[in-house]
């Protein structure tokens, strides 16, 4: 997972936690040998210098705030989500729960044009230039990075990451989370039901789950957020990506809903999903003698299929251990 920022948002936060930063200006073989061991140690950095302008980020932004700021009634009329679309505290479909409201959006050009009829009613063709122009960003910034790791990896195929992601029929989403402010009086009860998480249940007096633990299941993740923290990295998943035979870390994260702030929070993310088709398989050069197959191949159609039959924060990855 990949956080990009323009603004220095959170900075604090991360330096606390002593998570890498990544500066994209520096000599591209640093910058590969630094993300490879971000992945490796974390599975999660926060990249500065990227390029994506500041312009395009706050268009992005406002587009989403204009959606969060209808009325229920015209918001609910891109929904439900089934998966993709507009959804309220359901997230997915086997009983998870958040605090928060959702747009989730397939990057393909075809599905947002004929969403956007239903998402932004004054000016759908703004709407789909912003998305489109941001999705497209991301999915740069987002190969640029697939492609560093690669070679950071010494992949024989540096491309062998971003091709997925690059392919035309890519499964790649955008996902909009609008945290609204919680009242101090609601109760603090743990309302993401996934029991099987203990840390899930760790909520302070001013905050609740907004986004229950999980890790992301696609190739790569690019979170932006706007000012406002809620973002908690977990410990990292003990089973790292089936494409680097778990050389690479997954990271657990969670969102929390918290009433301290004046302001909602909006976080913006592009999960870059390969096509449905594809198989995914441990690149050879991360299978050795010291590290043996861990995973069975399988498509990225059975592991989506798969996913949405479990709860969010099931560790999906075990359907296919190998032993
Ligand atoms: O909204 C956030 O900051 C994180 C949410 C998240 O992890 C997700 O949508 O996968
Ligand atoms: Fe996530």
């Amino acid at each position: 997972m990949v956080v990009a920022s323009v603004e220095p948002v959170g900075v604090e936060r991360i330096r606390a936690a002593s998570v890498p930063v990544i500066d994209l200006s520096w000599r591209r073989e640093r910058a590969a040998k630094l993300i490879v061991r971000a992945c490796e140690e974390f599975g999660f950095f926060k990249v500065v210098n990227h390029g994506v302008s500041d312009d395009l980020v706050s268009s992005m932004e406002t587009e989403a705030m204009n959606f969060f700021s209808l009325p229920a009634r015209e918001k609910q009329q891109a929904g439900p989500p089934n998966p993709l679309g507009y959804g309220v505290r359901n997230i997915g479909f086997t009983g998870d729960i958040g605090d928060l409201e959702y747009l989730l959006l397939n990057t393909n050009p075809s599905f947002i044009s004929q969403k956007a009829l239903s998402i932004c009613k004054t000016n759908p063709t703004k709407f789909c230039d912003v998305v489109n122009e941001y999705a497209s960003s991301m999915r740069e910034l987002a190969t640029e990075i697939l492609e560093m790791i690669g070679e950071g990896l010494g992949l024989e195929d540096v491309h062998g990451l971003s091709k997925f992601i690059r392919d035309t029929e890519n499964d790649s989403l955008l996902r909009f989370n609008h945290y609204t402010v919680i009242q101090q009086d609601e109760p603090y009860n743990n309302h993401n039901h996934n029991n099987n998480n203990p840390s899930s249940k760790s909520t302070t007096r001013n905050s609740k789950i907004g986004f229950g633990d999980h890790s992301d299941p696609q190739i790569i993740t690019v979170l932006h957020s706007n000012d406002v923290p809620g973002l908690q990295i977990l410990a990292s998943s003990p089973d790292g990506p089936a494409l680097t035979n778990g050389r690479l870390m997954s990271v657990r994260h969670r969102a929390m809903a918290i009433s301290r702030s004046s302001s909602s929070r909006l976080s913006m993310i592009y999960f870059g999903g390969p096509p449905l088709h594809a198989q995914i398989c441990a690149f050879p050069e991360t299978v050795t003698p010291q590290a043996p197959r861990r995973y069975k191949s399988f498509t990225w159609a059975e592991f989506k299929k798969a996913m949405y039959s479990l709860r969010l924060g099931y560790n999906r990855l075990d359907l296919y251990r190998i032993g």
